[in-house]
């Protein structure tokens, strides 16, 4: 691609955010799905949305929901679609709303997709910049993730039966950012199985024999999964909005 080409392709490629938000959160032992759970004074999943809206360069916030569930229609000043089309698994709720957004033109074939956990509700703008940053530059694409910080046992029958080196190992987070028809692709050889074995997009890219970009993330980016993180994401968030408030 020459300089000329290479520009165009820059204002042309867009980046679009896909939330999926059609799971029962059952580790986490809430009444409702965790992700409607009330955090510092909004809905958990609002805080999500929230950092991607403070983000620029992406043109379009979709989030996938079950069938029928109309929560986020009641919250004020929407900037996102809802795609009910949430489906049996985290791969497929993906794989629906990423065939909704090139089925209705909302995503073009080579513009870049932000798949990431409704769940994550600590991920920041800056966070998501610093992966757009590194991925538009990259033929694959890639995700956040961060390196082990623990020494790493494998067990057998509840007893450690090796320490595994921990040098190449790292915990893959979300966003996960690649090619809409790229991912789309690569997530449809999987649906005959019911993507088994597909826990992120990243896997279902690496099976196409790529190999995504790590990109250094924040211990603070967790996905809420268990009853204690409630409190957890909280205090961060209230920590966050007490530090931006004025003097
Ligand atoms: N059928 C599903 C399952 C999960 N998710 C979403 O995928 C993200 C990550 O999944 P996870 O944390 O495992 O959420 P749940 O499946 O809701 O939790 P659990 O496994 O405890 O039931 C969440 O934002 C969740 O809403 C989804 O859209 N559709
Ligand atoms: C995609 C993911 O957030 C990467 O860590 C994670 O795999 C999703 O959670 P699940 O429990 O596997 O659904």
């Amino acid at each position: 691609m020459n300089q000329a080409e290479t520009q165009a392709n820059a204002t042309s490629v867009r980046c679009h955010a896909l939330l999926p938000s059609a799971g029962i959160g059952a580790r986490a032992g809430t009444v409702q799905p965790k992700q409607y759970q009330p955090l510092a004074g909004k809905l958990l999943v609002e805080h999500t949305l929230a950092a991607f809206a403070g983000v620029a360069r992406i043109a379009s916030v979709n989030v996938v929901v079950t069938a029928g569930d109309d929560t986020l229609s009641s919250v004020p000043d929407a900037c996102w679609n809802v795609i009910e089309k949430g489906g049996a698994t985290r791969a497929d709720s993906v794989f629906n709303g990423l065939s909704h957004l090139l089925e209705t033109g909302e995503a073009r074939p080579d513009d870049w997709v932000l798949v990431h956990d409704a769940a994550r509700c600590l991920i920041s703008p800056a966070q998501i910049d610093a992966l757009i940053d590194a991925c538009m530059v990259d033929e694959v694409g890639g995700l956040l993730a961060l390196p082990l910080p623990d020494t790493l046992k494998r067990s057998v029958d509840g007893r450690v039966a090796e320490t595994i080196a921990r040098g190449d190992k790292w915990l893959a987070q979300t966003p996960q950012m690649f090619r809409a028809e790229v991912l789309h692709r690569a997530l449809a050889h999987h649906a005959a199985t019911g993507f088994a074995g597909i826990t992120d997009e990243a896997s279902a890219i690496e099976a196409q024999g790529l190999k995504p970009l790590l990109v250094p993330g924040s211990a603070q980016n967790f996905k809420v999964t268990y009853p204690e993180d409630f409190a957890l994401a909280e205090a961060v968030l209230l920590q966050r909005g007490r530090s931006r408030a004025p003097a």
